[in-house]
């Protein structure tokens, strides 16, 4: 294999006087976010920059309290007014430093004079992929990216950190990013460690999406296209709700200057991408006739809402409802058809998130509940003729929407997710009548989360027949959608059909 072809497929770095890249990297910015630091005016020597102080807090606060930093900026940078480019700015150096921890770190590593990363203060490790974004993922120039992080180590750990960051980052700046991923590429040789470092992800999720790769019917050979996609940030999209409000309607909403450029999603006929700009401001979202949801979530409720179900239908229920984005759709779509769902989610916190999702469905044919999806079917047996379990899950399928959670994830967590997945799912189906359908989703491909909770719960059962997907997800958008393997269940890659890498299997109870 090629050496680029081992390291994943990189953008073409355009090359700038000093031999530094002009073009946004893997990870980077892209035009939305802004790389190259806003001007600033009015600083004396010595003081902090305000606008990498506030992506160090936010860092502070995903290491230290569990934060999600998609949560903590936005509201940080209100606070403190920090807006327009500045903003951008900003999240781009959280997102950018938050994904692309594992590279950085194995550039680091390089870079300590033998000192392990693990024996450097956490804090100082974190400001130091801080500065090495700015160095190799944007277009900071080198002095400045030193500097600024060497007087944030300073102000924040102490002045011996700063001259040791100050060395580090040097050493750092000393060769350009696609000089270190040459470096890397050449020294790590196992395969999987390699595609770790150079592409940031833990290697467990790396063996993990090979796996799942292989077992859809697709050559392992795509794993560094697809650990490459989810560095890059996804597009702003949106689902217009049938019958509430139209795609068209919504972009008539959007700012003269972005509407030019939004265009139709790929496959799903309810979704559009947006260049940029804030959706929440659009009176269709604010008023929850329209949402922010990636295609893939609207195209797996758009099958279950397309599969085949005999007989007359009256009501329908989402099982894991919380915030609520499935719920909307499928609520818009049944009120359409006349049909009633009730939207059930265990966290009191997450279901009135799911209330004002489904705001603008009419009253009688939505119902938010809260309780415990795993004793619904038991208590309503054959109640339902449709069911979506959106089972609770690693999430290892939108690793491009949240840029720390790949570090937070452990192995250790799937034995608990899988037992809960399989309780929900064997719930859904005593829920659901007979002839009707189970669609169980999940926001990860990963294969103990997919097919192995699927073949679990359908072991020693002949009450249950699996449908194509495929079919049901044609049918709904009307459209050739490629790569769905070999079936009958869907996954979906980033790298493919750029969505989220979401799993769907439907099931019809025949008895
Ligand atoms: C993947 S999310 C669902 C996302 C949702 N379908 C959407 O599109 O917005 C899974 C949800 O299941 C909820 N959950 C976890 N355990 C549950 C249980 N035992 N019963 C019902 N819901 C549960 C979680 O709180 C979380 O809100």
């Amino acid at each position: 294999m090629s050496e680029q072809g081992r390291r994943g497929q990189r953008p073409d770095h355009g090359r700038s006087g000093g031999g530094r890249s002009a073009a946004p990297r893997a990870g980077g910015n892209g035009p939305r976010a802004g790389g190259r630091p806003p001007q600033r005016r009015g600083r004396r020597g010595g003081e902090v920059d305000p606008v990498r102080t506030a992506a160090a807090d936010t860092l502070e606060a995903v290491a230290t309290s569990d934060a999600y930093a998609n949560l903590v900026l936005p509201k940080l940078l209100r606070e403190r007014g920090i807006s327009g480019r500045d903003a951008a700015f900003a999240t781009e150096l959280v997102y950018g430093t938050l994904r692309l921890r594992g590279r950085y770190d194995a550039i680091l590593a390089r870079c300590t004079n033998d000192r392990p990363l693990d024996q450097v203060d956490p804090p100082v490790l974190d400001l130091l992929r801080l500065g090495a974004h700015q160095l190799l993922g944007m277009r900071v120039p080198a002095h400045a990216a030193v500097s600024e992080t060497v007087a944030l180590v300073r102000s924040r750990v102490s002045l011996g950190a700063g001259g040791f960051a100050n060395a580090v980052l040097r050493a750092v700046s000393a060769a350009d990013l696609e000089t270190w991923l040459d470096r890397l590429s050449s020294e790590i040789h196992d395969d999987g460690a390699r595609l770790a470092a150079v592409e940031s992800h833990p290697a467990w999720v790396v063996r993990a999406l090979r796996s799942s790769l292989r077992a859809h019917g697709r050559p392992a050979t795509e794993l560094p296209e697809l650990l490459h996609a989810d560095n890059e940030p996804p597009a702003v999209t949106l689902v217009a709700r049938p019958g509430l409000v139209s795609p068209e309607e919504v972009v008539a909403q959007v700012d003269r200057s972005l509407a030019e450029d939004a265009t139709p999603g790929r496959w799903a006929p309810t979704a559009l991408r947006l260049p940029g700009g804030d959706p929440a401001a659009l009176p269709a979202v604010r008023e929850a006739r329209a949402g922010v949801q990636d295609e893939g979530s609207q195209l797996v409720a758009l099958a279950l809402a397309a599969a085949p179900v005999e007989g007359q239908e009256a009501r329908w229920l989402d099982l894991c409802a919380g915030p609520g984005g499935k719920s909307a759709l499928l609520g818009a779509i049944a009120a359409e058809r006349g049909v009633h769902l009730v939207a059930n989610e265990v966290a009191p916190h997450r279901a009135r998130l799911v209330a004002q999702s489904t705001a603008a469905l009419p009253r009688e044919s939505v119902e938010v509940r809260t309780g415990d999806g795993r004793t619904l079917g038991e208590a309503e047996p054959g109640a339902y003729d449709r069911v979506l379990v959106d089972a609770p899950c690693t999430g290892l399928g939108a690793l491009r929407r949240r840029p720390e959670s790949r570090w937070r994830r452990l192995p250790e967590d799937l034995p608990g997710l899988t037992a809960l997945q399989r309780d929900l799912l064997e719930s859904a189906l005593a829920a659901v009548r007979p002839g009707g359908v189970v669609a169980y989703v999940t926001c990860s491909p990963h294969l103990a989360e997919t097919s192995a909770v699927v073949a679990d719960v359908l072991r020693g059962r002949d009450d249950v027949t699996r449908l194509d997907a495929r079919e049901a997800l044609l049918a709904a958008t009307g459209r050739d959608v490629p790569g769905l393997g070999d079936g009958p269940d869907v996954q979906l890659w980033p790298h493919v059909h750029g969505t989220d890498a979401m799993f769907l299997a439907l099931l019809r109870r025949e008895r």
